[in-house]
């Protein structure tokens, strides 16, 4: 479940949400819309804790994160999987150690780690790649291997901030399968995109929710889109 109660954030004395508020029930596939400059990054942070509300409340996983110690904010954490809009990684790492890098931080021997390794950068489709670095990479391979890095924790929310920016038909398409994927695995995926001919075919896929945000507010959109 991710649930934002009357929250209130901008940046630099310029208020972006005045009272805002939504609810993700768990297990869920929503799009988060809206025009450039809207705030969705600015919401995929509040729900990922990296940016904290000026006043309201975030709820994730049933946990008010708001009052969370740093113990709590690093367990929740791990619960969630972030792909940012521009991923980074550390170039001098293979593309296997960048998407491990996770579960090293979050205490996992090598050996409980690379079990899984291999498995998920198979499942994204870049077994072959594991032992390159990060600038080897094409922009879809790179956002490939930032899904593989935000769910090697098995989180039970994935975060994707235009996973499928700068990358062309076919390469959104997979992305968009292994969200699915992960959706039908239990996730709760909430996906910021401009690309209204993702959500199309990802509503023939899956059941799907798109959200607008406009103006400071988040409304459901219809699926005539
Ligand atoms: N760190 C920051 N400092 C100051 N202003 C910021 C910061 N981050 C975002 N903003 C501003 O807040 C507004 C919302 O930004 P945000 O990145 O959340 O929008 P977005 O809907 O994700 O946009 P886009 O579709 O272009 O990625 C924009 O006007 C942006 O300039």
């Amino acid at each position: 479940m991710i649930e934002l109660d009357d929250v209130v954030v901008g940046y630099g004395g310029r208020t972006l949400f005045d009272g805002m508020s939504m609810s993700l029930p768990q297990g869920s596939f929503h799009f988060l819309t809206g025009p450039s400059g809207a705030g969705k990054t600015t919401l995929l942070r509040m729900v990922s804790m990296e940016l904290r509300p000026s006043s309201g409340r975030v709820r994730v996983l049933d946990e008010d994160v708001g009052r969370l110690d740093r113990d709590g904010i690093a367990r929740m954490r791990r619960r969630i999987g972030v792909v940012h809009q521009d991923s980074r990684f550390i170039d001098h790492m293979t593309v296997a150690e960048n998407v491990r890098l996770p579960a090293t931080v979050a205490g996992q021997s090598e050996a409980t780690a690379d079990a899984h390794l291999a498995e998920l950068l198979g499942w994204v489709g870049l077994g072959d790649q594991a032992a390159q670095h990060p600038p080897e990479l094409s922009g879809g391979e790179r956002q490939r291997a930032a899904l593989a890095r935000a769910v090697i924790l098995s989180p039970d929310v994935v975060l994707a901030d235009e996973p499928t920016g700068n990358v062309d038909w076919d390469m959104s398409l997979r992305i968009l399968d292994l969200l699915i994927q992960l959706n039908r695995l239990g996730k709760t995926i909430l996906c910021a995109t401009h690309d209204l001919n993702l959500i199309r075919q990802a509503k023939s896929r899956v059941t799907s929710r798109v959200l607008r945000l406009k103006g400071g507010r988040v409304e459901q959109a219809g699926i005539d889109l």
